[in-house]
């Protein structure tokens, strides 16, 4: 069965890849990923300079076992890092490269753009509209108007094909608002659905504690807890941008979760708590599990059965 599937474009030899900010902030965790069985890679949001980021613990698994917490707070190497990467990055790989950026101001994502079309690059930038663990920071995927707004200063910007991470949305009327704004950028080409679910509490039974030190224990939510609304976000973005593709993230934990994805109308899949907790390993794994579904389903390519969710 073939797994390969296109992305803004660009080839990618299988639909799989790591959620950004799993094993993607330095070279030695993108050379895990580029050693891998993975189709792509997408690096750490980047911010303008070098962050620490938030004191730990600040990821965990959950106790459940049904997914995990984090508030890192964007720790990153800085954008000029990922820029020198993808300038040395080896273009005729098999595998292309995404660039997060997440700018702690429109001023910074400006500039970190124009830094990456000055040095013209094959890679596909990808701007983090959700970074749920910068106190203080609202979301800009949950203020329509300053989405809207970024979306007009950026777009032109890029010229390139590109694409947004987006939050989880939880109405109907925020998916219709959010995708009327989408649909107005011609070279806006994808939609990553979901980023973590914000601001969840993992409290500790025995020890009656928060479980990670910032932000007074909240964090994003990833992990199989949240696959039905990364499907929900994925169907819902798929339906409403006839002419963008969806890569969707959230509760991929087996080939099953990912045959899910693609059945919801993602053209590629990424992986997040999964590859934090098993390792880069796990491509070879879901791979293995989504083609053994496909041959079992009698499906000899994704494009047999993305999107073909049925209803009731
Ligand atoms: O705290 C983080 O670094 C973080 N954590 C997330 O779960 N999603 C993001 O987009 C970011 Cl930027």
């Amino acid at each position: 069965v073939d797994l390969s599937t296109k992305v803004a474009g660009l080839s990618l030899p299988n639909l799989l890849f790591n959620a950004s900010g799993v094993c993607c902030q330095t070279e030695a965790d993108l050379k895990l990923m580029i050693e891998s069985e993975s189709g792509s890679l997408i690096t750490k949001s980047a911010t303008y300079e070098y962050r620490e980021g938030n004191p730990s613990p600040r990821y965990l698994p959950l106790p459940s076992g049904l997914g995990s917490i984090n508030s890192m707070g964007l720790p990153n190497e800085g954008y000029e890092y990922y820029l020198n990467f993808a300038k040395n990055y080896d273009y005729s790989s098999k595998k292309p490269l995404f660039i997060s950026l997440s700018g702690l101001s429109l001023a910074d994502n400006v500039k970190m753009c124009e830094a990456f079309v000055a040095a013209d690059l094959p890679c596909v930038l990808e701007v983090n509209f959700s970074c749920p663990n910068v106190p203080g920071k609202p979301q800009l995927g949950y203020d329509m108007e300053a989405m809207e707004n970024a979306l007009n200063v950026l777009a032109p910007l890029i010229k390139k094909p590109f694409g947004v991470k987006l939050p989880p949305y939880f109405d109907i009327a925020h998916f219709d608002t959010a995708a009327a704004i989408f649909n107005k950028f011609d070279n806006l080409v994808y939609v990553t659905c979901i980023n973590s679910v914000g601001n969840g509490l993992a409290i500790d039974f025995e020890t009656e504690s928060a479980l990670i030190k910032p932000k007074d224990g909240f964090g994003g939510l990833g992990g199989l807890m949240v696959l039905n609304t990364a499907l929900a976000n994925v169907n819902a973005f798929y339906r409403r941008l006839p002419t963008k593709q969806v890569i969707g993230v959230g509760g991929v934990t087996s080939g099953k979760e990912v045959f899910l994805h693609v059945l919801a109308g993602a053209s590629a899949v990424q992986i997040g708590t999964t590859l934090k907790e098993e390792g880069p390993t796990v491509f070879a794994r879901i791979n293995k599990e989504l083609t053994d579904i496909m041959i079992a389903k009698g499906y000899k390519s994704l494009d047999e059965f993305r999107g073909k969710v049925k209803t009731l």
